[in-house]
């Protein structure tokens, strides 16, 4: 169920109704640039991502601050009327548009009673979610480990509670309480569990090696498809391959690499969906997902698509490029194609063609110019053929 691990046990919520969810955000009043925590564009997208998740917005609160307060993230006013909010709304959840510490989560939702996540705990559970090979699942189980164990605190100190008193010096000083054994217990099973799950990790990541070396001795061609989360990416891999990838309306509905195949100018290549980016990333994920996402860095060309309908498509351009750099992909070529030409509009779309020129555009939902797109990615391939050989024709052969 969508919201499972984000929610724990304690959702009021029953199963034929969503569960609801109170936003919060502090605007910091020197980081108003596009995209920054508690900015419209990014409060928007932070709706979007929790009813992908499943759950129902009820209400958003903002608070303009210096910086979050260090104990509770929102002043002491806000979270007063943040408590109220909860209770008004018969909220679930209270989902921040930020980083919290564990600290700040804990002291929150000791004020308002049910759990404070933040947008890394959101996109974790929502890629719990859509995860559906193996290899995905495992991934996605790791980053919540690694998510979850400077967490765990939280559970402990209520545990200690039960158990009597605080932590130290409830049971005496230097003497471990019931609740820190306890403790101390799960977070050695957690890592045990991260030690086994990398271990499966790293033996289907051999596995794909084995398959992309494969590719590569064969010499296809491959082309990576890389874009902003909900950016046409499935839908663009359909149409030019005539394969049926799932195409949802949701965000991150690819999670695990799909590989096709593609004849164009008498070219075949291999073209591989990748998972869509977005806004802060949660590094756990980057990690985890090293491997999937290694797929980019070790392609021949980068199809980067880009939502032109979306007001904010040079933002989400820059956020792919810096993903894309920090998983070492920063070097690949890359082609760029303006998708969703059929519903964009003519201000974005000459916003988006004054900074890149030649960028194609095309509609994956009605066809509009992907033959042509197709054509083009064959000649991008077939000129970088062409360089490499030249480049290793001048290399003395052994022997
Ligand atoms: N109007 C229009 N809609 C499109 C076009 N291409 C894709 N869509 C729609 O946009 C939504 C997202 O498409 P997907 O192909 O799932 O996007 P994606 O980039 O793979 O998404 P993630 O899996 O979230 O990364 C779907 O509802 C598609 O039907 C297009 O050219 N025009």
């Amino acid at each position: 169920m969508a919201g499972a691990w984000l929610l724990g046990a304690e959702t009021r919520a029953t199963a034929d109704e969503r569960p609801r969810a109170v936003l919060m955000a502090v605007v910091q009043d020197d980081r108003t640039d596009e995209g920054a925590p508690g900015t419209p564009a990014s409060l928007r997208e932070l709706e979007r991502l929790a009813d992908t998740d499943g759950l129902t917005v009820a209400e958003t609160l903002v608070q303009s601050r210096d910086r979050p307060d260090p104990a509770t993230y929102l002043g002491s006013g806000k979270a007063g009327e943040l408590a109220a909010a909860v209770e008004r709304c018969a909220a679930d959840v209270v989902i921040a548009d930020g980083e919290l510490s564990p600290g700040q989560a804990r002291n929150l939702q000791d004020k308002v009673g049910v759990p404070v996540v933040d947008r890394t705990a959101l996109i974790l559970d929502i890629f719990a979610g859509h995860a559906r090979t193996s290899e995905g699942r495992l991934q996605v189980e790791l980053a919540q480990i690694a998510y979850q164990l400077p967490r765990l605190q939280g559970a402990g100190r209520s545990m200690s509670r039960v158990g009597g008193g605080r932590v130290v010096g409830g049971a005496g000083m230097g003497v471990r309480g019931p609740g820190e054994m306890r403790l101390e217990i799960q977070r050695r099973r957690l890592r045990r569990r991260a030690a086994g799950l990398r271990e499966q990790v790293a033996r289907l990541g051999r596995r794909r090696e084995r398959m992309q070396w494969r590719r590569t001795r064969n010499r296809v061609p491959s082309v990576a498809i890389t874009g902003y989360t909900n950016a046409g990416k499935s839908a663009l891999l359909n149409r030019l391959s005539g394969a049926d990838a799932l195409t949802q309306d949701v965000l991150f509905a690819t999670l695990d690499p799909t590989v096709r195949r593609v004849t164009a100018q008498e070219l075949r290549f291999t073209l591989t969906d990748t998972v869509g980016f977005v806004r802060n990333l949660p590094h756990q994920l980057i990690e985890a997902f090293r491997s999937t996402l290694e797929e980019v860095a070790r392609a021949d060309l980068a199809l980067h698509v880009v939502d032109a309908s979306a007001a904010d498509a040079l933002s989400q351009i820059s956020t792919v490029h810096e993903v894309l750099r920090e998983i070492g992909a920063g070097q690949v070529p890359e082609m760029l194609v303006l998708n969703k030409i059929d519903v964009a509009s003519p201000e974005t779309v000459s916003a988006l063609r004054r900074v890149y020129l030649d960028a194609l555009q095309v509609s994956a939902l009605t066809g509009a110019g992907i033959n042509e797109l197709r054509d083009a990615l064959a000649g991008r391939l077939q000129e970088r053929e062409a360089q490499r050989s030249a480049g290793t024709s001048g290399t003395p052969s052994p022997g």
